[in-house]
């Protein structure tokens, strides 16, 4: 009885071998999450119609705004059929009293139906038109719902501080809440479904009651069963669909890892393709393995639920044969009871169904409106004071930076001063803080202690969008646009239109002037491998093509600035690498200063200002002497690269080798 009427219950899914080899363990969401889903499931099993009306009435919001005449065209059309139906069983009534209740001779009688005949041949015929009508409508309105859905989720994706990207519970929450926009496209057919079974269940009800009293709570009994089959069938699959969507991901990753270009090199050489095929077919096991579990709880719910809507059924026709026969009931009335019951019935059905889909299409559109209101509470805020033209100098003052899922900071205590036409290098072993202090510079992440000053303001009360508009961002991992290749330098600030003339001063700066001559039509040239025409460039060719989007962003703008670049020629040949490093240094000016982070020494000897972070704190600072002077960690690592290239005498011969060739 529990297993029918108890709670649903998270599946607990066989974590397969594969899963535990690849990902250390079942890939889907924690206990706290599951155990939170269960209460609020709980909840709505008792209450799904209460928290229904919330939901439906956002999306049809959503409609009222997207296209009201659509939206009112709609329900005027669900209200006539539901009246055309009324109409039309009360034809039939006519029909039956002619047929079985009226005196005369047959032909007397058959003129009698007549006007009940055509009466309901014209119902049949408005209630089509206004089915199509109602069609091309909804047709419209469903799309637009699931455009603006689809909009308000990018939307907020996009606009979100980049410490929600990096939080895992929030990704979790994006992944989910994709589901939702087709979720609320789905739920405008499924209102208009309920609407239309609401009416024509209103006026069926409305023709039974007049023909018997007690028809009405028979009806009732007959589709309740189907009713709660429905729901519980559509919870069951909501949280097995929740349990596994983090398994679903994973199967999709290995999958994408098979056919993307970036791994094809290992996938052949490592034999990995084979491998991983394997593991993808045991994971996909295990999902089938679920998907057979929910058909076989679907089958069994729904066999319960037909078996106690044909008892009930038994009963109705049992009650109505025993009306006629006491004599409580005309031979008429039941033929036109039977009639009604079974339309009734079929459209309260259809009812339940809908009501039901609204419910689970509702679980996806609560997700999404979940997610917008995080995301709202996440979102870079609009509004603060001014960046200030002139700063003279930018300084972090002992900032502090932990992510939210690490025990330790990632900085720890940092203080520098970068000042308007200088160049900082800011160097240290992997793992160092580099890459975070450069986020915070450019204030994608805020300090969570200490401050970072732009002049003497404080950057929680600048204006973000303002403040982003003074950093040029240069990192090893720049996207690579598929787009033309003057699209891929315009990107750099793509408020700003420009034609290939434009273009072609931040071309020679890059020295990419080369790379755009070979491609087949310069500038023009889409760059991007997956379509037809398209040209691919190698990972030097792009980071010239990134160089150069770098000085078009820097050189559209006048104000005090700052320009960051990571790590800018680890693709670059060693004449290549020289020249980048000269052009970057050439590019701080009075009104900008440039932070340069990288692991090659030679390019950050020349900087005015060299900083040394070890484990996120700051350990040294000073210029290229005085830290050679001082004979620290800079010193260290300068030498020991320095030493790379020093002539040696011999090089000396592995006493034996390093891996053991297997027996
Ligand atoms: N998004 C993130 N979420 C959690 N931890 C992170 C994240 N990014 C970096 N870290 C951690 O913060 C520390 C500093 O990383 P960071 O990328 O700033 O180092 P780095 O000096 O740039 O390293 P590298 O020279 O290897 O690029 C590391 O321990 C890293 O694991």
């Amino acid at each position: 009885m529990k297993r029918f009427f108890g709670p649903v219950r998270m599946a607990e899914p066989k974590v397969s071998d594969a899963e535990r080899e690849l990902f250390g363990g079942p890939l889907r969401y924690d206990m706290g999450w599951s155990q939170h889903e269960h209460a609020t499931l709980d909840l709505t099993m008792r209450s799904a119609l209460r928290s229904m009306p919330g939901l439906v009435g956002a999306t049809l919001r959503m409609a009222w705004n997207a296209d009201r005449r659509a939206l009112l065209a709609v329900a005027m059309s669900e209200i006539g059929q539901g009246i055309a139906a009324a109409v039309g069983l009360l034809a039939v009534n006519a029909v039956m009293h002619a047929l079985l209740g009226g005196t005369g001779s047959p032909v007397e009688r058959l003129h009698a139906l007549l006007p009940g005949l055509l009466a309901a041949g014209v119902v049949g015929v408005v209630n089509s038109a206004l089915a199509a009508w109602s069609t091309s409508r909804a047709g419209r309105l469903e799309p637009l719902v699931e455009r603006i859905a689809t909009t308000q989720y990018l939307a907020a994706s996009a606009s979100v501080e980049l410490e929600a990207i990096d939080d895992p519970d929030f990704r979790r929450l994006i992944d989910i809440a994709q589901y939702g926009p087709a979720s609320a496209r789905r739920m405008i057919g499924a209102c208009v479904a309920a609407l239309n079974g609401v009416i024509s269940l209103i006026t069926t009800a409305g023709v039974l009651t007049v023909l018997h009293p007690a028809l009405l709570p028979m009806l009732i009994l007959i589709a309740a069963p189907r009713g709660w089959g429905a729901m519980r069938v559509a919870q069951e699959r909501y949280v097995s669909r929740m349990s596994w969507i983090e398994h679903v991901r994973a199967g999709r990753l290995i999958g994408n890892l098979l056919t993307e270009r970036s791994a094809a090199q290992e996938v052949r050489i490592h034999a990995v393709g084979a491998f991983l095929l394997s593991r993808y077919r045991r994971m996909a096991e295990s999902a089938e393995a679920e998907q057979e579990r929910l058909a076989t709880s679907k089958a069994l719910t729904e066999w319960v639920a037909a078996a106690l809507s044909g008892l009930a059924m038994a009963a109705t026709y049992g009650t109505m044969f025993w009306l006629i026969t006491s004599g409580h009931m005309s031979l008429a009335v039941a033929g036109t009871a039977v009639i009604a019951v079974r339309t009734g019935s079929a459209s309260l059905g259809a009812l339940v169904m809908n009501v039901n889909q609204l419910h689970e299409e509702s679980l996806y559109v609560r997700d999404h409106g979940r997610f917008l209101v995080q995301a709202a509470q996440r979102t870079i805020p609009d509004g603060g004071a001014p960046v200030p033209d002139r700063v003279e100098r930018i300084v972090l003052d002992h900032v502090t930076y932990r992510y939210p899922d690490r025990d330790t900071p990632a900085l720890d205590q940092v203080t520098l001063t970068l000042p308007m036409g200088s160049v900082t290098a800011v160097v240290g072993e992997n793992g160092s803080g580099k890459s975070t202090l450069m986020k915070i510079l450019s204030g994608l992440l805020l300090p969570q202690d200490g401050t970072l000053l732009w002049g003497d303001a404080d950057i929680n009360d600048l204006n973000r969008s303002q403040l982003f508009e003074r950093v040029c961002l240069l990192t090893q991992d720049f996207q690579r646009w598929p787009v033309t290749a003057a699209m891929n330098i315009r990107l750099g600030r793509p408020a700003r239109s420009a034609s290939p003339q434009d273009l072609r001063p931040s071309v020679e700066y890059a020295g990419a002037g080369p790379v755009i001559a070979k491609l087949p039509d310069g500038l023009r040239s889409l760059l991007a491998r997956m379509f037809r025409g398209a040209i691919e460039l190698s990972g030097g060719e792009w980071q010239k093509v990134g160089l150069a989007r770098t000085h078009w962003r820097s050189s559209t703008s006048r104000a005090d600035s700052v320009l960051i670049v990571d790590e800018p020629t680890s693709a670059l040949d060693p004449e290549a690498e020289i020249e980048a490093f000269d052009r970057i240094r050439r590019l701080a000016a009075p009104h900008r200063a440039v932070v340069l982070v990288t692991h090659r020494m030679s390019g950050v000897r020349h900087a005015d200002r060299i900083y040394v972070l070890h484990h996120g704190r700051l350990a040294e600072h000073g210029s290229h002497d005085e830290l050679m002077a001082a004979g620290g960690r800079y010193a260290a690592m300068f030498t020991a690269q320095a030493a790379q290239y020093a002539p040696t005498k011999s090089i000396p011969n592995p006493a034996s080798p390093t891996v053991a060739d297997p027996a």
